[in-house]
């Protein structure tokens, strides 16, 4: 029976999205090993479901709570972070202007969407004036859609998607913005999907709206799926919480939002999979073992970011590689590079660079000859005692003031009680 085929199953599905204010942030990030660097934002926290072919779902939940992040992996603009979404068939998704090229004309835009959604040429002409006359947009096709209002885009976006034939259509708040006589005729329309067997995905916050699309909803709250079930279940609910949500004073609310959203702040796989494994316990703790041991890549991250097993390679080759660079370009022993690990970036600058260029017979434009004695500058370090100048270390191991500042880059004389020096070893 067509009604029964799964057409979507999402399995433990995750959002999240980086909250780093700059690109460079997320450069520091990548080499934190605990990957604490960028704070997380969890806009979808594992949810599961299934939903069958004539089916029409209306997602609820107040704004920020994940309706469109989720509707986004399911029409497949967005990976999940982790989990599985499986998507069987093709999809459309009406949302104010998405996908929608602003500078190209209503008729280009339906050329294009029409294309991506896999119609031929000779399709997209024969369909041309009927989507035209659905979008009721008349000589404002031939406009830049920049120049549409919201309705217009809705009605345009609509219009393309009832004649794509997709068989999952998402329409996110896509009917909130239409004149009430367009918003009718889509409606009507969208209960022919229904017939036809596709199944359809409905965001809006119009209660009556709901209720005359949807048979099933799915309410979302803060990244969670609160309740999934039949209209006449999960409505009541729903408009209980809103009452109270309504009647909340300012503070009261904020303090209810704030806690919610710290909650997607701190979220963790970890956290997920123990409550899916808790869950499975209570269920059927005979098939509890096996099904864990299938599900173990729910709880992974896709390839958004990096393993673990990434992480820790990338790690080595990076210690390696500056433990190398030090052995080769300070000339250093392994010892005193594992004793000084970061003396070549303390004593890394293009004046030296030009010194061990030469040091080593190598010649390039940067490294011009010096004719000061060449000092191998980690040989030795000294910790300056109290009441001690650099003119008395000179004396006492008698190596020049200007070795010592040169190996060291300092630009005066001062030293500090405590201060760790380096006492180039002249070659
Ligand atoms: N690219 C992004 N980067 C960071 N956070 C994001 C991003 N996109 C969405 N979010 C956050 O994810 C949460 C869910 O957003 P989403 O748009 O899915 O909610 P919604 O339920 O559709 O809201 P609304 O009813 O207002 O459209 C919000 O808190 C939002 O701020």
């Amino acid at each position: 029976m067509v009604e029964n085929k799964v057409t979507v199953a999402a399995n433990h599905v995750t959002k999240r999205f980086d909250l780093a204010e700059r690109q460079s942030d997320k450069v520091k990030a990548v080499f934190k090993f605990w990957g604490k660097g960028i704070p997380n934002f969890w806009a979808v926290k594992g949810v599961s479901f299934e939903a069958h072919a004539g089916e029409t779902i209306g997602v609820i939940g107040t704004n920020g709570s994940g309706k469109s992040t989720l509707l986004e992996m399911v029409a497949g603009l967005t990976q999940p972070t982790s989990g599985q979404m499986t998507i069987n068939g093709s999809t459309s998704i009406i949302a104010i202007g998405a996908g929608m090229r602003p500078k190209l004309t209503g008729r280009a835009n339906i050329r294009l969407k029409a294309l991506m959604q896999g119609m031929t040429e000779k399709e997209i002409e024969a369909k041309m004036d009927d989507i035209i006359e659905f979008s009721e947009l008349g000589d404002f096709i031939d406009q830049p859609v920049k120049s549409y209002s919201s309705g217009m885009k809705s009605k345009l976006g609509f219009a393309i998607s009832v004649y794509s034939d997709a068989d999952i259509v998402i329409i996110d708040e896509a009917l909130s913005v239409g004149d009430p006589t367009f918003t009718q005729k889509s409606m009507e329309r969208t209960k022919r999907f229904k017939e036809e067997g596709k199944t359809i995905f409905f965001v809006s916050h119009s209660a009556a709206q709901m209720r005359q699309m949807a048979d099933r909803v799915i309410w979302m709250h803060y990244g969670d799926i609160r309740m999934d079930g039949p209209i006449d279940e999960v409505m009541p609910e729903y408009e209980r919480f809103l009452k109270r949500f309504n009647r909340f004073s300012e503070n009261e609310r904020l303090a209810y939002q704030k806690r919610y959203k710290e909650a997607q702040k701190t979220f963790t796989l970890g956290h997920l999979k123990q409550l899916e494994r808790n869950r499975q316990m209570l269920l059927d703790p005979s098939t509890a073992l096996k099904r864990q041991k299938e599900d173990e890549h729910s709880f992974t991250e896709g390839s958004e970011k990096m393993g673990w097993f990434t992480r820790v390679f990338l790690i080595i080759i990076t210690i390696l590689t500056v433990g190398l660079m030090n052995k080769q370009l300070l000339n250093m022993s392994w010892a005193n590079v594992a004793a000084h690990p970061t003396h070549l970036i303390t004593n890394f600058a293009p004046s030296k660079l030009a010194q061990l260029n030469q040091r080593h017979g190598r010649t390039g434009e940067s490294s011009k000859p010096v004719d000061t004695p060449v000092y191998s500058a980690t040989q030795n370090t000294y910790t300056v005692k109290d009441g001690e100048t650099l003119e008395g270390i000179s004396e006492k191991t008698n190596i020049s003031v200007e070795a010592i500042m040169q190996a060291n880059q300092m630009t005066d004389q001062v030293v500090n009680p405590g201060q760790e020096i380096i006492l180039p070893v002249e070659r």
